[in-house]
């Protein structure tokens, strides 16, 4: 793959939220579907960060009988997963070049799924991580309730995070690992991905990546690639890079299409030596509560400034769970039963 141009997307500083902020929030995500959060770690901080990233490296470092056990399958309900794409050698080329641990949500600082031994160990510090990207994400959805001019007796700020809840939501933490290609595997350099085009489902989804290690790209507003730099100008010297904050489909569709569901895809850096380096990234996938239901957002702002390229083109009033059913089942012909995305 060729490195394509950088996009300068926005970086939304959310610690005095204001009108301001809300309407740039709106715009950003209405205009690119991806942004950045300004990083001072009084959200998330560094370290907790970095310990994330350690443990996944564990994770992944574990022998491949060990995370086999907990491959996704209907067998385990979905809850859990070691999701292997790889395909080792031969010609037939389908699947990204990536591993994933998925995390559903935990209920009372506990993984309702088994863990591999590696994670069971830190089950309180993973929770602890998944919950600060919770609240993390309800900061961002109040910016966008205050954007959206929500009134007060219709809800107000709280109109988006009170659809949501850290436990019952059907929210997804993810570890992504992207290993480098070994010399001898069948890799072509042009054809290969670490992960193919596409967009999320939910909400909203926060990205954690490293320095050093890029590969992420976004369709930009003139429908070419556009390379995500993982730290943009400006944040050099904050004390972690920015975290990016995408919209997800059901989001979009909420907003009548107001919010843009960006496609994007992962590539293996052009200027490294075949396969490259290893990739780590971190992502916290926010859904709504299942039972949720999509109701038209109380906001003259959506209203003028939808596309009618969502809820206001359906027929019946959609929940948060079968909004997920159709688009797993459009993208896999899936049930929600048999896994979670
Ligand atoms: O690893 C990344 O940077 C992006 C991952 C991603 O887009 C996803 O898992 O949905
Ligand atoms: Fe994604």
């Amino acid at each position: 793959m060729s490195g394509a141009a950088a996009v300068e997307l926005p970086i939304i500083d959310l610690s005095k939220p204001s009108a301001e902020v809300g309407e740039e929030i709106v715009n950003a995500a209405a205009t690119y579907g991806f942004l950045y959060i300004k990083n001072t770690g009084r959200d998330i901080k560094p370290e907790a960060i970095e310990r994330a990233f350690e443990l996944s490296r564990e994770f992944f470092a574990s022998p491949e009988e060990e995370k086999a056990k907990c491959l996704i399958g209907p067998e385990n309900k979905g809850w859990s997963s070691m999701h292997r794409e790889i395909l080792d050698q031969g010609n037939q080329r389908k699947g990204d070049f990536k591993e994933a641990f998925n995390f559903g949500t935990f209920e009372n600082g506990k993984a309702r799924q088994p863990l591999p031994k590696s994670l069971a160990s830190h089950e309180s510090e993973l929770s602890q991580f998944a919950t600060s990207c919770h609240d993390l994400c309800m900061k961002v959805l109040r910016a966008f309730a205050i954007g959206f001019k929500i009134k007060e007796e219709d809800g107000g700020e709280e109109w988006f995070s009170s659809r949501h809840d850290v436990e019952k939501s059907s929210s997804i933490f993810r570890m992504l690992y992207y290993p480098a290609v070994p010399e001898e595997a069948d890799y072509i350099p042009d054809v290969d991905i670490r992960a193919g085009a596409h967009s999320d489902y939910g909400s909203i989804t926060l990205l954690f990546q490293r320095p050093g290690q890029p590969g992420l790209e976004i369709k930009t507003p003139s429908d070419e690639w556009a390379s995500v730099p993982v730290i943009p100008n400006g944040t050099e010297s904050d004390p972690s890079p920015p975290i990016l904050v995408n919209i997800g489909d059901l989001l979009s569709y909420w907003t009548d299409g107001l919010l843009k569901s960006t496609v994007h895809r992962v590539i293996f850096p052009s200027d490294a030596r075949r396969g490259g380096e290893d990739r780590y990234s971190i992502a916290y996938f926010l859904h709504p509560c299942p039972e949720v239901n999509l109701v038209p957002i109380p906001s003259e702002v959506v209203a003028s400034r939808g596309k009618g390229e969502g809820i206001t083109q359906s027929k019946r009033v959609l929940t948060g769970q079968q909004h997920l059913d159709e688009r797993l089942a459009a993208s896999y012909g899936w049930k929600s039963e048999d896994k979670k995305a």
